[in-house]
């Protein structure tokens, strides 16, 4: 049986939301796993993703103690899209500039999104995001062109087309986050360029295989049942 093995990772950065990347993105019909952004770049490596999402978390990227990722991941050639902490950690890392308040804004924000923004494809240049942070990006790295602003936050989303990565301050994953779906649709087809004919149901039947492969076809329907 053909079997798609193409995979979004999402690095877990610690936000409450992160679940829902996923879970969000095998709604898609595309598979996609959270992982300890502790994974060495061999392991990712390995892996074969076709994106990597950067989820939110509740360091700042200026603690000494902050989660990290391997920074290879950069030159990877795959498609990065970073989720607010995540995006903080791709401007870190590219010389850009965040800044640590105290404030925390939490709740819906209106975002303006700029012309020929690709994660905002087809959606309204006015719409509503969800907030949760408190440090945000006063100065977007060399080499990335911002693609939303709100007042509060004026580097909401931002790109860097040449090396395929993309920054949200807010939370796509978020119901609350009006065109959140389609954001994530577009870079999972259009960034990554995913098939997503992935189903919870060929998944299964690759299992049935494997297992009908060990034990056997009469004993397969006795060791899915867990039962002997
Ligand atoms: N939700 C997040 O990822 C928050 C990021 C960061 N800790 C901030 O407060 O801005």
């Amino acid at each position: 049986m053909e079997v798609n093995n193409e995979m979004i990772l999402v690095l877990d950065f610690g936000s409450q939301y992160n679940q829902l990347i996923t879970r969000r993105i095998r709604e898609f019909g595309v598979y996609s796993e959270l992982h300890s952004h502790r994974l060495t770049i061999e392991e990712i490596k390995k892996m074969e993703p076709k994106g990597i999402i950067l989820s939110g978390g509740p360091h700042s990227v200026y603690g000494e103690n902050s989660f990290r990722c391997d920074e290879r991941i950069f030159e990877l050639g795959i498609p990065v899209l970073g989720i607010c902490y995540g995006m903080q950690l791709m401007t870190h890392h590219f010389g850009g500039v965040v800044e640590r308040a105290n404030q925390r804004e939490y709740g819906k924000a209106d975002i303006h999104v700029k012309d020929n923004a690709l994660l905002f494809e087809g959606t309204p240049k006015q719409q509503v995001v969800w907030m949760s942070h408190s440090d945000k990006i006063i100065e977007a790295p060399k080499d990335f062109e911002i693609e939303a602003t709100s007042d509060s936050t004026p580097i909401a989303a931002m790109r860097n087309i040449e090396k395929q990565l993309y920054g949200v301050q807010f939370h796509p994953e978020v119901r609350n986050t009006e065109y959140g779906n389609n954001l994530l649709k577009q870079f999972v087809f259009q960034a990554c360029e995913c098939a997503g004919d992935w189903t919870m149901a060929n998944f299964i039947d690759v299992e049935v295989d494997k297992i009908r492969e060990q034990v056997g076809d009469r004993n397969v329907l006795c060791a899915l049942s867990g039962g002997g």
